[in-house]
């Protein structure tokens, strides 16, 4: 490959860059899976940092302005882009483009994470920590990672970009980055200290300063031979058998979580959210989300329902720092128990927002609702199932943490409520075949309230049909 220009080093400034490689992430970003928004046009793009790892390697924080922005503000996300003069056919499909002017006219661009040597180069940085431009590498001292360990990409569907070392190590690369200290570093780390074993402890990590101060990507243990909560449900459904056990050691496993949790974020004071704001809070998102997924609005009314009900329980909730996108995709059975991993909360949330403490029954109306997406997603639809794995749940949390989320209905609901609201802007923009599944749910919670009885019937959609299946 011909050595890349080195952008700062040579004189090119960002924008320089910019002509060069515009159109084509233009092109590319929308279609990648962790890009928010997907179906939508890049409007505007500019170059926030940029710095080469190695000649054929440039690390990239990039913001997108995007069409329809009352809904979609800017967002900022990190690429790692290999430069030369012909690709590599086994690199095909990293592809993103050949420039056709500015600096890096005549070369093609491609994914570099899908490639070997940039993969060995990322480890070998964080294996010996140190800087490059305004990016941070960091270890734990305690841990010595071997070098030399064979990169590959997950090809799971995500929200980031992973690569596993060996099938010793796991380096989660964040694509959409927030200021601040990202709580899938923040958290683990947190846990680890407290002798927490249900999560993977960070062993090395990198960041940046520029534009702000924003984790970029962690390593950490990988489990092998584990598999994913959301896989056994789905061979659980379609070989007809129940997952209550599997469900009650996952709520027995989501309980001591909690628990070290809140020793490991202890708050101080006892602290609560009030009913009243947390159900405005809760109200405020539903409307907003309603206008960015109009098949939402037939269902406002009802939903919001689930919201007064409550606002009128006037006693403060307790809180404190919890997993925050809790489902069956973000627990792994290895070793004969469940871990629990990706405490980055709601991708689509402010960091800032998802480090605040919450109610820990948030977590759990968010692996009742997996509970449901799984049997939703089935054929035939087994609501049996996933009630039977809501009670199996919900017994092994209160046996471990000693109280019962379901002493609490009306707060579950609420959470439930507002989980599927979420879930629907999330399959809206990332995956809108996926819609019906929230929506089925939605269409449910909002006919449970009063205010919705006499309405119009909302016929229930269907996934299925959806899906062509
Ligand atoms: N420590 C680990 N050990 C084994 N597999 C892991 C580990 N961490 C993540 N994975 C695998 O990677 C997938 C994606 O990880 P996750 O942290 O959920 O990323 P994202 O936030 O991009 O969805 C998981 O579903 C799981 O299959
Ligand atoms: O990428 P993350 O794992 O951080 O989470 C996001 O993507 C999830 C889908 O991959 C999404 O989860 C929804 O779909 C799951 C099945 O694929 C289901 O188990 C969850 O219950 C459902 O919420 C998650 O909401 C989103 O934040």
């Amino acid at each position: 490959m011909r050595k890349v220009v080195s952008p700062r080093p040579s004189g090119h400034t960002p924008a320089h860059l910019l002509i060069s490689l515009a159109d084509m992430l233009r092109a590319w970003l929308p279609e990648q899976r962790w890009f928010a928004g997907k179906g939508r046009r890049v409007t505007e793009l500019t170059l926030l940092s940029v710095t080469e790892l190695h000649p054929a390697c440039l690390h990239l924080l990039v913001r997108t302005g995007r069409s329809s922005s009352a809904s979609a503000p800017d967002d900022c996300y990190q690429l790692f882009l290999g430069v030369g003069e012909v690709l590599p056919p086994r690199l095909a499909h990293a592809r993103i483009g050949r420039a056709s002017e500015g600096p890096l006219a005549g070369l093609t661009v491609y994914d570099a994470l899908q490639e070997p040597r940039s993969a060995d180069l990322l480890l070998e940085r964080l294996r010996t920590a140190g800087t490059a431009g305004p990016l941070r590498f960091e270890r734990d001292p305690k841990v010595s990672v071997p070098a030399g360990l064979a990169p590959r990409l997950l090809d799971a569907e995500q929200s980031n970009s992973s690569l596993v070392y060996g099938d010793a190590y796991i380096l989660k690369v964040f694509r959409r980055v927030q200021p601040g200290v990202n709580p899938d570093l923040e958290v683990p780390w947190a846990l680890a200290r407290q002798g927490c074993t249900r999560v993977p402890a960070p062993v090395a990590w990198f960041r940046t300063s520029e534009p702000q101060a924003a984790t970029l990507g962690v390593l950490q243990p990988f489990l092998p031979d584990a598999v994913d909560g959301w896989t056994l449900a789905l061979e659980a459904l379609t070989a007809g058998r129940h997952f209550t056990d599997e469900a009650y050691e996952l709520g027995r496993a989501t309980a001591e979580v909690h628990v070290a949790l809140a020793a490991a974020f202890a708050l101080g004071a006892p602290a609560g959210h009030g009913s009243r704001r947390l159900a405005a809070a809760m109200t405020a998102r539903l409307e907003a989300t309603s206008r960015a997924v109009p098949e939402l609005l037939p269902h406002v009314e009802g939903l919001r329902g689930a919201f007064d009900e409550l606002a009128v329980l006037d006693s403060g909730r307790p809180v404190q720092r919890i997993h925050g996108d809790l489902h069956l995709g973000q627990v792994l059975w290895a070793g004969e128990r469940w871990s629990v991993i990706d405490f980055e909360g709601e991708p689509a949330r402010p960091v800032a927002e998802r480090r605040q403490p919450q109610s820990p029954v948030r977590d759990v109306a968010g692996m009742l609702r997996s509970f449901d997406y799984a049997a939703r997603s089935r054929h035939p639809w087994r609501p049996e199932w996933a009630r039977r794995c809501r009670d199996a749940y919900c017994a092994g949390y209160a046996a471990q943490a000693r109280w019962d989320p379901r002493a609490q209905p009306e707060l579950l609901r609420a959470y439930e409520t507002d989980r599927a609201v979420y879930e629907a802007l999330y399959e809206a923009r990332h995956r809108p075949d996926w819609l019906p599944v929230p929506m089925a749910a939605i269409a449910r919670l909002a006919q449970q309230h009063p205010a919705s009885s006499g309405g119009p019937h909302t016929p229930v959609p269907s996934f299925h049909s959806a899906q062509g299946g």
